[in-house]
């Protein structure tokens, strides 16, 4: 049995990595985590999302009594938390031993000048980022096995790297172009504006210029044009990608291609069938489905997930029971 803190937990992502852990038969919930200062210390996570009434733990403010406790009794800490945030408590926790899933993006770039550009801070702490593994969890397992700091990907990134990863040999200099729509939990749980009933339509946002750009590149190997968009609905993230691939590639080429997933219970493929939202919101899985030119070598490949499950929580399962083989 793996006990497992979460930090953040009254927030979209770590509410929900909460309900998986918790339903977990090897895995145990050490406790949940709100800020020192957090309007919901003190409260059950029930008492916030009434769909988690069969969950018994209350939030308690990380307090340096509340670290002490998590040190003393956790394998590892889940950091559902914002980007700067993650930062600092990563590294407190992975420098005293413990494990670290971060669903931030704090960790998720090897390459330090990443970050003023992105998330506007400096790294502090690149000791513990050199140990960092991108923890795309069908494509990274071994590593993930292997460090105990672990940078969950993004959930655009993950829709679109699932997508891409396997056409890598037949790509070429030209950049795919991913459109992608998510759900408004995107944001997370915090009240904005933007995310405010009545101003949500279905938007493009962060043109060329979204941080999720350079994430996809970097894990990719190769640029990429990448527009989110902000659509009325809850949960899930479509990505639609088109990409020329190399001439003389052919759809023989491209099935065996995305063969690499024939064992996956998560990603499932269909040749010339499109996913849809609603088939896999609540589910860890990720649904692909392509097309294919011959003609102009142009292919469409649409990608499928819940950006709060395989996008962030339930892939953050996946690297916890990869990481401790359970
Ligand atoms: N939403 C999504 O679809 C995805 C989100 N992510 C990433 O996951 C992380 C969490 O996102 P999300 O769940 O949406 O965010 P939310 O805003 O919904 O939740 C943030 C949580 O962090 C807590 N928190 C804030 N400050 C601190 C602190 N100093 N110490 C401890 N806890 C703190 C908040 O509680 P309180 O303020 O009351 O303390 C809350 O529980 C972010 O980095 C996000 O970028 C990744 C993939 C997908
Ligand atoms: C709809 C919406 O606002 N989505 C978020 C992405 C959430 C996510 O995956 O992101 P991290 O990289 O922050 O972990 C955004 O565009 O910033």
């Amino acid at each position: 049995m793996k006990n497992i803190a979460i930090i953040g937990a009254s927030g979209y992502t770590g509410a929900q990595i909460t309900s998986l852990i918790h339903a977990d038969a090897n895995l145990a919930v050490q406790g949940l985590y709100v800020s020192e200062n957090s309007l919901d210390k003190g409260r059950k996570l029930a008492d916030l999302y009434p769909v988690y009434s069969h969950i018994p733990y209350a939030l308690s403010p990380l307090s340096d009594e509340a670290k002490a406790k998590i040190v003393a009794e956790a394998d590892a800490v889940v950091l559902a938390t914002e980007h700067s945030v993650s930062l600092t408590l990563a590294a407190e926790f992975y420098n005293k031993g413990l494990a670290v899933f971060d669903l931030s993006g704090a960790y998720r770039f090897a390459d330090v000048e990443q970050y003023p550009k992105w998330y506007g801070f400096e790294h502090t702490e690149q000791a513990v980022l050199a140990q960092a593994v991108y923890g795309l969890a069908e494509w990274n397992s071994e590593q993930i096995k292997q460090t105990k700091m672990i940078a969950v990907p993004g959930c655009y990134p993950t829709a679109s790297l699932t997508a891409l990863k396997p056409l890598k040999p037949f790509l070429t200099d030209a950049f795919p172009v991913i459109n992608a729509v998510s759900g408004v939990t995107g944001a997370g749980r915090k009240a904005q504006l933007h995310t405010s009933f009545c101003e949500v339509s279905l938007t493009p946002y962060g043109v060329l210029g979204h941080r999720h750009q350079p994430e996809i590149t970097t894990h990719l190997g190769q640029e990429v044009i990448f527009t989110p968009h902000l659509g009325n609905f809850k949960r899930g993230i479509l990505a639609t990608i088109t990409v020329q691939l190399k001439p003389g590639t052919t759809e023989a080429d491209i099935a065996k291609a995305y063969s690499v997933y024939d064992d996956s219970p998560i990603v499932s493929v269909k040749q010339n069938q499109f996913p849809k939202v609603d088939d896999v919101v609540l589910t860890p899985n990720c649904h692909l489905g392509w097309k294919y030119d011959a003609n102009t070598g142009y292919l469409v490949v649409a990608s499928a997930i819940d950006n709060l499950m395989k996008g962030a929580a339930s892939q953050g399962l996946q690297c916890i029971k990869i990481h401790f083989g359970v």
